[in-house]
This record gives C-alpha cells, sequence and structure tokens, in this order.
C-alpha cells in the first residue's frame, strides 16, 4: 500500500502518473490479485480481497451497507466523509477550513482528501489490512482518475432512493457520540405515485446506552442536505458514467430498509451463501 500512497499524492499533488508508472504501481500497491481480468462482481469475492468503491448521494446508507459488507468479506470500510470528522475533532492544522467546507455542505479539496486517505492507507498498512471498501471515494472524476491510475477497482455499487427519502434520511440520523453508531429516527412511508414504488424504511433506534449520547451532524441541516444533493448531483453524478463506462458500475435501487435491502444486496452481489455461512458459525 505504501506505492499506491505514494502515487496517490503524486496525482494530487502534481499530475496524473504515466501509464508505465501505473502499471508498475499495479503491481506493487496491492498483492489481492488481478482485478483486471474478468467482470466485475463476476469473481468468488471472498477468495481474494476485494477493492470495492460505494458511490450515492448523501444519507442513501452507503456507509451501512459498505461497512456491513467489510466485515462480511474481512476488508477495511474507509469512508472519506469519517476520514474529514476525525481530522476535525482532531482540531489538527487543517480543522478550521475544513469546518467550513464541510458545514456549508462543499467538498473538500482533492488534495487534502487524497493526503487523509493516503495516510489512512499507511495505517492500513502497518495492521496488515489488505483490500477494501472505499465509501464516499471518488466523489470527482479528478479523484476517479487518480483512483483508477493507481490501483484496479472491481466493482463500484451505485445505491439508489429518490431524494425526498434522502432528505428525511439525513434530517432523521443521529450518532452516538460514544461509540460513533449510527442511528435513525425518521420513520419513512411514502405512498407510490406516478409509476414511482412506494418506500417504507422503519426508524432505526438507539440502543439505551446510547440514548442520552445521540448527536446530530453539523451537515445533516436542511439547508446544506439540500445543497449537498445539489452538489452530488452536478459534480459526483458523472463519477457514476465514469464507471459506467468502464463496465464497473452495479446499480442498486434500495427497495427500502435494512431488513429489505441486506438480503437483496447479498443476492445482487452473489453472497448470499456467505452471509448463511457467517450466521452460522457465529
Ligand atoms: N471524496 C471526497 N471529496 C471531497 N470532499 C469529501 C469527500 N468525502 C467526504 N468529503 C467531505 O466530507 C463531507 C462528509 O462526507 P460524507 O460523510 O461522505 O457525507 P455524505 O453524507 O454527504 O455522503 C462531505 O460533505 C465533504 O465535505
Amino acid at each position: 500500500m505504501a506505492a499506491l500512497n505514494r502515487l496517490l499524492r503524486a496525482g494530487a499533488a502534481v499530475r496524473l502518473p504515466t501509464a508505465a508508472a501505473r502499471r508498475c504501481i499495479l503491481s506493487l500497491a496491492f498483492s489481492g490479485g488481478d482485478a483486471r481480468q474478468g467482470m466485475p462482481g463476476r469473481r468468488d469475492p471472498v477468495s481474494r480481497n476485494v477493492q470495492w468503491v460505494f458511490l450515492g448521494c448523501p444519507g442513501v446508507g452507503k456507509g451501512t451497507y459498505a461497512s456491513r459488507l467489510s466485515q462480511l468479506l474481512g476488508v477495511p470500510h474507509i469512508a472519506t466523509g469519517d476520514l474529514v470528522r476525525e481530522e476535525l475533532a482532531s482540531s489538527g492544522p487543517l480543522a478550521p477550513q475544513l469546518a467550513d467546507i464541510v458545514n456549508q455542505g462543499k467538498l473538500v479539496s482533492d488534495e487534502i482528501i487524497i493526503n487523509l486517505l493516503s495516510k489512512r492507507l499507511e495505517n492500513a498498512e502497518a495492521n496488515g489490512e489488505s483490500g477494501f471498501i472505499l465509501d464516499g471515494f471518488p466523489r470527482t472524476i479528478r479523484q476517479a482518475e487518480i483512483l483508477e491510475g493507481v490501483t484496479d477497482i472491481d466493482l463500484v455499487v451505485n445505491l439508489k432512493l429518490r431524494e425526498d427519502v434522502l432528505l428525511a434520511k439525513c434530517l432523521g440520523r443521529r450518532i452516538c457520540g460514544q461509540c460513533g453508531k449510527n442511528f435513525n429516527v425518521a420513520s419513512i412511508n411514502v405512498k407510490g405515485e406516478n409509476g414511482r414504488p412506494g418506500i417504507f424504511m422503519a426508524p432505526l433506534p438507539p440502543p439505551a446506552q446510547c440514548m442520552s449520547k445521540l448527536v446530530t451532524r453539523a451537515d445533516d441541516t436542511e439547508e446544506v442536505v439540500k445543497e449537498r444533493l445539489r452538489i452530488y448531483n452536478e459534480t459526483s453524478q458523472p463519477v457514476e458514467e465514469f464507471y459506467r463506462s468502464r463496465g464497473k458500475l452495479l446499480e442498486f435501487d434500495l427497495p427500502g430498509g435494512i431488513p429489505e435491502s441486506w438480503p437483496k444486496l447479498l443476492q445482487v452481489l452473489n453472497l448470499e451463501d456467505h452471509d448463511d455461512k457467517q450466521s452460522a458459525a457465529a
């Protein structure tokens, strides 16, 4: 992963690596296997360390599903939004600048985000981790090009949900200030109309021990969420096309909350058997 880091940094600070450099880095960066072979999601994902990306609008549940899959597949879940929030909480030199950007719902610069990601990958390397599920990265075409230049992403899952539901989910999101887990107090029950399916999502209530420690993200206000959705549509949606045109994009319309969506997601990823085995072993 050290080579990947060096290249991520170089790509962010200077220019994209040359094709020859990319090939060299590809062989060095990850020992997880040759991701250029086969169709995305077609190989047995448990026989190697997956290198997946989760895309989707704010509030869609990228963190929830990416985190569950990372546990199932034994790879780190790396969420750039979490890295940004950790940097903010650490009150490091970047914190004031980041707070302004995040609280307005804007994107952090590619350079800063790649530096944060590189640091996280260094830790991963030190901990002997390999493979990953990236959540919230890449979010710009430039980030996608840099990532594509340094390693092979073998599957990009694009989670989709209607915009009124996304807003309600963001406004209902609560986080335990102590354990960091995400919950949701929104009860969503939207009737289908004009050919659009209805959608039901039960609240995800916190356990008693988290109840008094719940906090709301500063960027989960109606105004800021609307701005994040606007920026997603403008800047991040082209990233979907970037991966679609490379045959790596798996579109997944969430049919409802976790109880309905999780089994269907496992099914489209050909992972139901693995989940069964894990449950049996637990
Ligand atoms: N890849 C990225 N590029 C630029 N900014 C990012 C990136 N990932 C996270 N951020 C910043 O961190 C904030 C929170 O990210 P995240 O938790 O992923 O939020 P969201 O719910 O909007 O998907 C974003 O609004 C943005 O300011």
